[in-house]
């Protein structure tokens, strides 16, 4: 049975789900602030379920062992070191419509508020003064909304600002014209939106593009009187500039929900006039919260108990439907990949995927990722489907995707072809209507066969006596063939073998097959066929 840790303050429906889904689960929302506890408990999980407090750092996943998924409940994963989790096979995923709405209400809140001053007013009235014309506020209707990323929140913020009545302005360098267009804003570049904008709100992820994205010099370029409002991520705006430009009165206001160092319990932005802060409340409403946990603990449970994958960031979606359709390919592309990874002793430089028929109208990133990390297994036995990809790109390794339909005598086949500096390999394979993975053709011979665990691939020249040498051998020294595949090009020329044994080879069965000097090449092979 799987076990999660949810290790943040997520809704308890969370820990209901995971329960009837048949996962075993901690509650243990204290964790998230004790890395060192964490780093303790962490190798027990298989699962963690996380929203903002808990960082998962490599020292984390250094001690993560069993650790096969990370669920972020929420949205941002920049307390998630994703390359880190990547190279460890871990998966990362979020809920990225769970607070959507929430968020940009917030965001939206955030505006009124700053625009009429109304924490300042509330707690002055709390306070018994009756400063009625101390608060003198502006309107939103006409005034200009500058959005910077409009992706799911900034669309939602744009919605409600043109029902407020607003024009809608928004820089996102990777939306076009006509998308922007179609969440009711128009596309600008970053000057124009600092120069024209009235209200900044800014809703892209942190990264290194967006980082101090509204640094000293581009709130420099802001129109005067401008008021800014941060519900995304607090790295993205200079915080002791936004200080000074608020003190020199260029800036009428800002209202902050994220801060660049959290818990934020000191910052020059602080005790500022018509600043507004709250807490990193965006998400903070019990609907979304609910969304989140629910989200987020069916597409764990999905994920351990069904390989179903549903909103990873390092990793291609794969459907409970597709993850049953697909699961005999998946396995077939892993054999495929660890056949020529045990095969191969030199460098990688190029690895070729073509998919025929049937398997070429399926999720073609998850099986090439199978593939990669089959290969890569023959060495690093920790490698997966989620780290594979990105160990290749680390090694420069070219991956080529290549589909047809024209598989003749089979519902769909996959070939792998292996390119080095010395040689290529091709292996092909294919499932039988048993759901059986086969192996199909070696070198462009054809062949047909079984995959076991232990197996023992041969070449040589078609001549007489190979079968006997073969058979003798193996069964003088206890070892049974279980399945035997011949295959050759043509009479006389190059021949393979493909045993399928009961045990694994022993070495000096080996030595002795090598000493009848009948064959080139004599490999024993293991597959994880479980
Ligand atoms: N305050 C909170 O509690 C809270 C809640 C939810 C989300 N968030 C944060 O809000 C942010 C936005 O979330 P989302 O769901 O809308 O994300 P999203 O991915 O849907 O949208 C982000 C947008 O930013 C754009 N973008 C990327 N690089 C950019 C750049 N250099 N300049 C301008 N735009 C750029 C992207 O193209 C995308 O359209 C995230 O940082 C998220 O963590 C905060
Ligand atoms: O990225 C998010 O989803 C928000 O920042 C919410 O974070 P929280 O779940 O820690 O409140």
């Amino acid at each position: 049975m799987p076990k999660v840790l949810v290790s943040d303050k997520l809704s308890e429906t969370a820990v209901q789900i995971f329960r009837d889904r048949g996962i075993e689960v901690d509650f243990r929302p204290e964790l998230g602030k004790d890395k060192d506890k964490l780093a303790e408990v962490i190798g027990e999980y298989d699962g963690l379920a996380i929203r903002s407090a808990t960082k998962v750092t490599p020292t984390i996943l250094e001690a993560a062992k069993n650790l096969k998924v990370i669920g972020r409940a929420g949205i941002g994963t920049d307390n998630v070191d994703k390359a880190a989790a990547s190279k460890k096979g871990v998966i990362v995923m979020n809920t990225p419509f769970g607070n959507m709405v929430t968020t940009a209400e917030h965001a939206i809140a955030m505006m009124f508020a700053v625009a009429r001053q109304i924490p300042e007013a509330s707690a002055s009235t709390h306070a018994g003064k009756w400063e009625k014309s101390k608060f003198m506020g502006v309107e939103l209707t006409n005034k200009t909304l500058g959005i910077i990323g409009i992706g799911n929140i900034g669309g939602v913020v744009a919605d409600r600002a043109r029902g407020l009545k607003m024009k809608v302005i928004a820089y996102d360098p990777t939306l076009s014209e006509e998308k922007i267009a179609q969440k009711g804003a128009e596309k600008v570049d970053l000057d124009t939106l600092l120069a024209r904008s009235d209200f900044i709100t800014l809703h892209t992820p942190l990264i290194d593009a967006t980082r101090n994205i509204l640094s000293r010099e581009n709130l420099g370029k802001t129109k005067k009187g401008v008021r800014i409002v941060n519900c995304a991520r607090g790295g993205l705006v200079d915080e002791a500039a936004l200080a000074e430009l608020l003190q020199s009165g260029h800036v009428a206001g800002a209202a902050l929900d994220v801060f660049a160092e959290e818990p934020a319990t000191e910052n020059p932005l602080f005790g500022l006039p018509n600043v507004v802060c709250t807490p990193h409340l965006g998400a903070a409403t019990s609907e979304a919260q609910e969304n989140v946990a629910l989200q987020v603990a069916e597409q764990m449970s999905d994920y351990l108990l069904t390989g179903a994958v549903t909103n990873a960031l390092n990793m291609p979606s794969v459907t409970a439907e597709e993850a049953k359709v697909m699961g005999p390919w998946i396995k077939l592309a892993d054999h495929l990949g660890n056949f020529i990874g045990q095969m191969t002793d030199e460098p990688i430089k190029a690895i070729n995927l073509l998919y025929d028929g049937v398997v070429s109208q399926m999720n073609l990133e998850a099986l090439t990722s199978a593939s990669v990390a089959g290969i890569m297994k023959a060495v690093n036995p920790e490698v997966n489907m989620v780290s594979a990809p990105l160990i290749a790109k680390e090694r420069g390794i070219k991956i080529s995707t290549t589909k047809q339909d024209k598989s003749g005598a089979f519902e769909g086949y996959i070939k792998l072809t292996v390119v080095t500096a010395e040689r290529e390999r091709s292996i092909g394979g294919t499932v039988f209507s048993d759901g059986k993975p086969r192996f199909i053709q070696i070198k462009g011979i054809n062949i047909d066969a079984e995959i076991g665990q232990h197996m023992l691939y041969t070449t040589n020249r078609d001549e007489p006596g190979i079968i006997g040498a073969l058979g003798q051998t193996m069964g003088g020294n206890g070892v049974n063939i279980a399945n035997f595949t011949l295959g050759r090009s043509k009479a006389g020329a190059e021949a393979i073998a493909l045993l399928y044994v009961d045990a694994p080879v022993p070495e000096d069965v080996i030595a002795k097959l090598h000493q009848t000097g009948l064959f080139q090449q004599i490999r024993a092979l293991e597959f994880d066929v479980g």
